[in-house]
């Protein structure tokens, strides 16, 4: 591989940071964006604001060919490009929902169906919507056990009770799975296998949009709340903008329209809710930077060590810090707290202090850690390097939050 730093590399690296623009790549030439382009303009949907690039820092997404004004519609997606549970009870799949006892959740139907697809290949009507759907994704369930080992404690046990939950759904799924063998000339087994099953999970939760359907007699009485949007599925999460975006009655088609302007072509971004980077991370397998709801978990155990032994009403302090939801949570509200008495808030400035560093000791050692495997393991470099995203917008946190607490320290000196 080529060494950076050469005179063409520096000269290259200034014209980037001069002009931002001539680092995003245009995608829209790439054959499996003229091949959906194609689907979709068949479907009735053609757009003349968006195309698809690849931005530093976000990967792919929408890039706006037009500047977008605060109110605009961004786009519009008509119902008959929308993959519902509709579309899976009106395909050859309908007559095995029906017919299977419990029935099947909406999820379940919605994973065999791109499953089953996926399988079909180039036979498959939705082969232009799949080929540009991501091979493999980044969500803890997605990641090796030595990676998830290394994440914070909180959000490890959230990864572990994902793998669970998506091994007891693929479990649970077999015997379904099993009676659409008439369907297929190879085994099922081999098609509806534990991979498929979790990259179509994946896909469903890290791109679906909210769309409530009405619940149905063949499907169980789950909230059926999913909607595949093939191409605005392309629209990156930022927190810094706002939208609304909901399937409107009248016109059929799901819109989603943009309260921050958005220049010309500049990605184009939509949030996906006011999520710390633990729950972006679990959901949809990316670690923001900047996230301005991004917080540090502080565990109970991490608040009884700190807390001083003789204090007599440890018991019922973490009690209401529990009422208030305050234990495992942001780490950030500590420093909102009322004053109750000088001497009060000098020890409960100096715990948090504490906290905070023996926090930042910890959150060091791991990333020393990870950068050693990343030495180690070029394998993982991408799960690591998310790991070490993840770590380092929290010592940014930390050492915010110690530089605050440190001032307002000195004010009781
Ligand atoms: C609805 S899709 C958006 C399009 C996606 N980037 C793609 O190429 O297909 C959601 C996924 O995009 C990625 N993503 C969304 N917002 C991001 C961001 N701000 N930074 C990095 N990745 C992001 C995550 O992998 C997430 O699961």
């Amino acid at each position: 591989m080529k060494k950076r730093g050469g005179r063409t590399s520096r000269i290259r690296r200034r014209k980037l940071l001069r002009n931002p623009e001539s680092s995003r790549v245009n995608e829209s030439y790439k054959p499996e964006f003229i091949e959906l382009k194609k689907w979709l303009k068949d479907r009735k949907f053609e757009d003349a604001n968006l195309i698809p690039a690849r931005f530093p820092g976000t990967g792919r997404g929408l890039m706006s060919k037009t500047s977008l004004q605060a109110g605009q519609m961004i786009i519009s997606l008509p119902e008959s490009c929308l993959l519902t549970t509709d579309t899976v009870i009106r395909s050859y799949l309908g007559a095995y929902i029906a017919k299977w006892q419990p029935p099947p959740s909406p999820l379940l139907a919605l994973c065999a169906f791109l499953v089953s697809e996926k399988h079909a290949g180039n036979q498959s009507p939705w082969k232009p919507y799949l080929e540009v759907l991501p091979e493999a994704y980044t969500c803890p369930v997605c990641l090796e056990p030595e990676v998830v080992n290394l994440l914070p404690r909180p959000l490890k046990a959230k990864a572990r009770e994902q793998r669970t939950h998506v091994r007891e759904f693929f479990t649970s799924s077999r015997g379904f799975f099993s009676s659409l063998q008439p369907l297929f000339s190879q085994a099922v087994e081999s098609i509806f296998s534990h991979s498929a099953l979790l990259w179509a999970w994946c896909t469903v939760n890290t791109r679906a949009v909210y769309m409530k359907r009405p619940p149905r007699p063949c499907l169980s009485a789950e909230p059926d709340t999913y909607a595949l949007a093939p191409y605005l599925d392309l629209l990156n999460h930022s927190p810094r903008v706002q939208v609304k975006a909901a399937f409107n009655e009248e016109t059929r088609c799901y819109e989603i329209r943009t309260a921050t302007s958005c220049r010309k072509h500049e990605e184009v971004f939509i949030c996906y809710g006011p999520h710390d980077n633990h729950r972006l991370l679990l959901e949809y397998g990316f670690v923001p930077v900047r996230n301005p709801h991004a917080c540090v978990y502080v565990s109970e155990d991490t608040l009884v060590k700190y807390l001083p032994s003789t204090d007599k009403q440890m018991n019922k302090k973490i009690s209401i810090l529990k009422d208030h939801d305050f234990i495992d949570t942001c780490w950030k509200k500590v420093l909102l707290g009322e004053i109750i008495s000088d001497t009060n808030e000098k020890t409960s400035l100096d715990i948090a202090q504490k906290i905070c560093h023996y926090f930042i000791e910890e959150t060091n050692a791991v990333l020393q850690k990870v950068s050693h495997m990343k030495d180690e393991e070029s394998a993982l470099i991408n799960q690591l390097t998310l790991v070490e995203t993840l770590w380092t917008e929290e010592l940014k946190i930390l050492q915010a939050s110690a530089e605050i607490l440190s001032s307002l320290q000195t004010a009781f000196t």
